[in-house]
């Protein structure tokens, strides 16, 4: 590697490339992507690691109190169920629940075996009457909004709303070690054949203007637990484009991930991919930092 307080890297090192390096850095793009484009714009390779280096340094240093709260953010508990001894199934109270797999980053695990068929057909009962289209938050304002994001039908319970609601909110808690009291209702959504949820962050957006409002009460969403009440013929797996990674919407498993900071370096973007022949029916627990 160059040194880089090499003459020739310093100086062409514009304004413009600080900018765009620093850019990309923050939009999550990784340093061996970032070499990457840099090499194909026609660099150096040891050149465009010394530019990289030297920029992203300065940058951090200049930094000096947003690091300290990144790093504070990093360092955020989250859910998270109890693999120590690397069991195949977790006993959640009332049920035992497979645990089919797991993926380090983004942190996620697949669950099987979470609902009975019963408790999906129940949840949907439940939920058909109440159902209306999904409506997304708007971090700009911190309300609801009509998203063509989003083209599903849902609903929210309330905690505890039912007997069925509170034994499975008891289970999630169980299952994920966090208060049941740290989770927001379940909401239950209907894809119909065509419907989708594009790719999207569960978290809110720190710089957003409206997420001051909607973490007021309960912090930041530091987990989301997906579980699948029907399956389509084809289509509607819940993707993480970030990692490549698709979970098939099979009816009463569940998908957990979670997210120590609001930030894409947690890998958890993800969608519902559209539902190409059937219906899709989930229910979502999102789960806060504290009391909600
Ligand atoms: O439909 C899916 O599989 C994903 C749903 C989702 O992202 C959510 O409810 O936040
Ligand atoms: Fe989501």
């Amino acid at each position: 590697m160059a040194a880089f307080t090499s003459a020739s890297t310093s100086a062409s090192i514009t304004p413009e490339l600080r900018q765009w390096i620093i850019a990309q850095a923050e939009a999550g793009c990784e340093l061996p992507a970032l070499l990457q484009a840099m090499r194909a714009a026609g660099w150096a390779e040891d050149v465009a690691v010394a530019a990289l280096e030297q920029t992203l340094a300065e940058h951090l240093r200049d930094q000096g109190v947003a690091v300290d709260t990144l790093i504070a953010e990093a360092s955020r508990p989250v859910p998270e169920p109890d693999l120590r001894g690397e069991p195949t199934w977790i006993d959640a109270g009332d049920r035992r629940v497979a645990v089919l797999t797991t993926v380090a980053l983004p942190r996620l695990v697949v669950f099987g075996g979470f609902l009975s068929d019963d408790e999906c057909e129940q949840l949907k009962a439940e939920a058909a009457p109440r159902l209306k289209r999904s409506m997304t938050v708007d971090t700009r304002t911190g309300g609801e909004e009509l998203n063509d994001d989003r083209t599903s039908a849902g609903m929210f319970f309330t905690r505890g709303e039912s007997p069925l609601i509170a034994r499975i909110e008891a289970r999630i808690a169980r299952l994920l070690n966090w208060p049941v009291e740290h989770g927001e209702g379940i909401q239950v959504l209907r894809y119909c054949s065509g419907a989708e949820y594009k790719p999207h962050y569960d978290y809110f957006d720190p710089a957003a203007p409206g997420t001051a409002r909607l973490t007021e009460h309960g912090g930041q969403r530091v987990g989301t637990l997906v579980m699948y009440l029907d399956e389509p013929l084809r289509g509607g797996a819940t993707t993480f484009p970030d990692a490549g990674i698709a979970v098939a919407p099979r009816r009463g498993n569940a998908v957990f991930f979670s997210y120590p900071m609001p930030h894409p370096a947690t890998r958890t973007l993800h969608g519902g991919a559209p539902v190409l022949e059937g219906e899709k029916w989930i229910a979502t627990k999102w789960l806060r930092e504290r009391p909600y």
